[in-house]
């Protein structure tokens, strides 16, 4: 079975509380974002993952792909497999690359082994993953708060508006950049907000990284500025960076911007 798992990118996001078990609450609007990975899963002799594409830190039995077949396997009597997973999505991004490539192999292997798990049962075991990860499931627009892995549904068209997202060659670890933020109650309803004209949005929405990294990674905010210089009609860090994404109009309305040849750049329609 061949899945291609998607990225996201965060329309606002606010750090409202520190949490008991560690981790912070936050509010945020996920959308997904169609720059894909290719993951395939075959049912095989013995388990084997091979990897392509950009190459990610770590040892290949960490990778997420292993953990969520392992976390299924714990539960059902699942053979073993052979992975490949080409990965084009950049790491350290905040493009929630690696909980797509988990969420879509918990989705694969439901599928190839006939396991009939509801998506909701699908969420509970994606959260076990990553926070981020339980987006993937239903893969939709959502209002999202708690850890990031609950959801309320929103009424969100983005359809037709055309995205570029910067990726500066720069891993930011999450945890380094959530420890560099202090929770605070939200400036705006984020639902609200993302109600009014887009026009709008640049006055009304922010990301909490966004201060929180800017002394360290300055480079952030000049590319967002960039952006915006360009006509985007919004721009953004996505999650906890470091891709910077602006929102424009149409696909005609897209810049070329002089970019090092070191970044990587997605640009398309929502
Ligand atoms: C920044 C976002 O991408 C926004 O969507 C996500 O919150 C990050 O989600 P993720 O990469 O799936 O993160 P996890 O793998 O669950 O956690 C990595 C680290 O980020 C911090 N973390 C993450 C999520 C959260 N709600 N509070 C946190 O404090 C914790 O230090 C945790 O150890
Ligand atoms: N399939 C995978 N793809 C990417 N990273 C993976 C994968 N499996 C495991 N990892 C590990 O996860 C780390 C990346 O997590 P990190 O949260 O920093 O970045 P991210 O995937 O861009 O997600 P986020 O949007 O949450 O920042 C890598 O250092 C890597 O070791």
């Amino acid at each position: 079975m061949l899945v291609f798992p998607n990225a996201k990118l965060n329309l606002g996001l606010y750090i409202t509380s520190q949490r008991p078990d560690g981790f912070r609450n936050l509010e945020s609007v996920f959308v997904p974002l169609p720059w894909c990975d290719a993951l395939e899963i075959l049912p095989a002799a013995t388990n084997d993952l091979t990897l392509s594409g950009i190459p990610i830190p770590g040892d290949p039995a960490t990778n997420l792909c292993w953990r969520a077949y392992e976390l299924l396997k714990a539960d059902f009597n699942l053979p073993p497999v052979q992975m490949h997973l080409h990965k084009t999505v950049p790491i350290g991004a905040g493009l929630g690359g690696g909980s797509g490539d988990a969420a879509f192999a918990l989705r694969a292997l439901t599928e190839l082994f006939e396991l009939n798990l509801t998506p909701e049962t699908l969420e509970d075991y994606a959260r076990r993953l990553g926070s981020d990860c339980a987006f993937f499931i239903q893969n939709k627009p959502v209002f999202a708060y708690e850890k990031g892995d609950v959801f309320e549904p929103i009424d969100l068209v983005l359809t037709g508006m055309a995205c570029k997202v910067i990726y500066p060659d720069l891993h930011i670890s999450t945890a380094e950049a959530y420890a560099r933020v202090k929770p605070q109650a939200p400036r705006h309803d984020l639902r609200q907000s993302l109600a009014q004209p887009i026009e709008q949005w640049r006055s009304l929405i922010s990301n909490d990284f966004e201060d929180a990294l800017a002394p360290h990674y300055p480079l952030l905010g000049e590319l967002k500025q960039a952006l915006y210089d360009a006509g985007a009609s919004y721009a953004s860090l996505s999650g906890s960076g470091s891709a910077v994404y602006g929102l424009f109009p149409g696909r005609e309305n897209l810049p070329q911007l002089l970019l090092p040849e070191a970044y990587q750049v997605w640009d398309g329609i929502l």
